[in-house]
């Protein structure tokens, strides 16, 4: 009886799950591509090690050069047996801009399980249609001329510190292990301070009462995206203690960005002097007085305030982290770079430095780092309405994208298409030279292209003008290591660090340049 039972509700499974798919295999309109066990964005999918049946979290990457059949694909689909949503992924830029460019006439959504809303609640990475205009309206104008310059000068102050604090100054050959700590420090340190107004400081002393510190709170909370995403609110009352450290690290963030939106509203209210700044807490504080489309509620400005801290953190320091790393690799591209500074700066002091396009060479090389490096490399959209694409491999045709189905923007191919990039995968800078801006899709595109662009580009240049000029880089390589092994071992393998692409640990040799002394 068990047995009749048991094989009865294998047959009920496999029934349900052959159903399953074909329903995933017809919605896709039985476009070639993967048939996996588990889709790569479930939790089975990416805790499941890569194999034939399985592609595995980093499978975007893994497969950069083979995927969409060595790119005579622009779109193909991904068809989980099991566990998954079936997917279109495309490596064409002009799908992209045919999808994304058309967002708000589209009315496309994105998947919210593929945001952090579930973690952190509604913000303006993660809610769709009106409610992001009313988001948008009010975040976007923190990013203004003001807030870039306030980077730059922040920049240069925080490289300042960290150089002070790591003690480099005093020696002339320094070996930094791990070269993405300081640049993930840098730039919480920026965000913190130009968005925030959070007074942050390198070297911020432990609380006596040994409470965490704003960065070791931030820093573990980013580590632990993921298994935070996964747990269930009661598995951190197991008797876990990573778990529990997990736990208070979200908790002390959460009430340090309440206690700095607390006392700014403060602030605004008694209409103290100093307290509009218009940076982004202060759009945010005063949106709670607002009204209508200028306002937002308690819980929709901290989701904002928790959702730009980490997209404008580790994107901008994995990103910094790849140009260093292959600036080290190819020397001759950055002795172009630092005569290009030294050049400017024998006719202009670093504070006029006011736009990275002054310096085309070194904005060339940090786009160039994006595109190999896409931090950023997932922009999934749900199809509220049939919409109708134009592909152009393996045959130029119209192509239906039906209602309800997702489209996942592979950056990492789109970025490598040797359609449209000659030698996509060597570090070529001057291939972006006298690229406009909206060409870069490493930023998205269309309405919902990032709001910090500018800003992460300004950040960048500015630490890459300030390490270049006072530094010559070179790799750090094991004994015996050549510099192939080192960019096999060091730049080839990438990993999902939070919620970014990610190389490394990168380690990296500085030596002094003559400048500084
Ligand atoms: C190199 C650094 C960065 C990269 C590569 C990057 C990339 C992106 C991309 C591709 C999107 C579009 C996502 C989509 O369409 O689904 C996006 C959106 C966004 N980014 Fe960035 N970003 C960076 C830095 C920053 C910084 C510094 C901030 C803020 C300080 C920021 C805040 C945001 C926000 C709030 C959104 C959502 C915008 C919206 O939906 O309207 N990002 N970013």
């Amino acid at each position: 009886m068990f047995l009749t039972l048991a094989f009865l509700g294998l047959i009920f499974l496999c029934v349900r799950y052959a159903y399953r798919f074909i329903q995933g295999l017809r919605s896709v309109e039985h476009t070639p591509g993967f048939r996996p066990l588990f889709s790569p964005i479930t939790i089975m999918g990416a805790a499941l090690p890569r194999s034939s049946w399985n592609p595995g979290q980093m499978w975007q990457w893994d497969e950069r050069e083979t995927a969409y059949f060595n790119h005579s694909h622009d779109v193909i689909s991904m068809v989980p047996i099991l566990a998954g949503k079936p997917y279109y992924y495309t490596c064409s830029g002009e799908v992209l801009k045919q999808v994304l460019g058309n967002e708000s006439k589209l009315h496309l959504a994105k998947p919210q399980e593929m945001t952090l809303a579930s973690l952190v609640g509604d913000s303006l990475a993660s809610v769709n249609g009106e409610v992001w205009r009313r988001h948008r309206r009010i975040v976007a104008p923190a990013f203004n001329p003001r807030t870039y310059s306030l980077v730059r000068t922040e920049s240069s102050n925080i490289y300042n510190e960290m150089v002070k604090a790591e003690c480099w100054i005093e020696q002339g050959e320094i070996l930094v292990p791990e070269i993405n700590k300081l640049a993930l420090k840098f730039s919480l340190l920026v965000v913190a301070r130009c968005g925030f107004a959070i007074p942050v400081k390198w070297n911020n002393k432990a609380d006596s009462t040994g409470k965490l510190t704003f960065e070791d709170a931030i820093s573990i909370a980013s580590e632990s995206l993921i298994p935070r995403f996964m747990l269930p609110t009661w598995a951190y009352k197991l008797p876990i203690k990573k778990l529990h450290e997990i736990d208070l690290a979200w908790k002390t963030f959460g009430a340090y960005m309440e206690d700095y939106i607390r006392t700014r509203r403060e602030k605004l209210q008694q209409e103290e002097e100093g307290s509009d700044t218009g940076d982004i807490l202060c759009r945010l504080a005063a949106s709670y007085e607002g009204s209508g489309k200028y306002s937002l509620s308690e819980d929709e400005v901290m989701a904002n305030m928790f959702t730009i801290m980490f997209a404008g953190h580790e994107t901008t320091a994995d990103a910094i982290t790849a140009a260093l790393g292959l600036l080290a690799l190819h020397q001759e591209e950055q002795e172009k770079a630092y005569k290009e500074i030294v050049n400017f700066l024998s006719t202009s002091d670093l504070k006029e430095f006011n736009d990275p396009g002054q310096l085309p060479h070194v904005q060339a090389c940090f786009r160039e780092a994006l595109r190999l490096y896409p931090p950023a490399f997932m922009l999934p959209r749900e199809m509220q309405e049939d919409v109708i694409i134009q592909v152009q491999r393996p045959v130029e045709k119209p192509m239906v994208l039906r209602k309800g189905t997702r489209i996942m923007m592979d950056l990492i191919s789109i970025h490598r298409n040797p359609n449209v990039y000659e030698d996509p995968h060597s570090f070529r800078p001057s291939r972006w030279y006298g690229v406009s801006e909206p060409g870069v899709a490493m930023f998205g595109a269309g309405p919902r292209a990032c709001v910090g662009r500018k800003f992460a580009h300004t950040e960048a240049v500015s630490f890459l003008v300030n390490v270049l000029r006072d530094w010559k880089l070179d790799i750090s390589p094991l004994d015996g290591e050549s510099r192939a092994e080192y960019e096999e071992r060091v730049m080839r393998k990438a990993t999902q660090e939070g919620t970014a692409l990610s190389i490394g640990p990168v380690p990296l040799k500085l030596k002094k340049r003559p400048s500084m002394d």
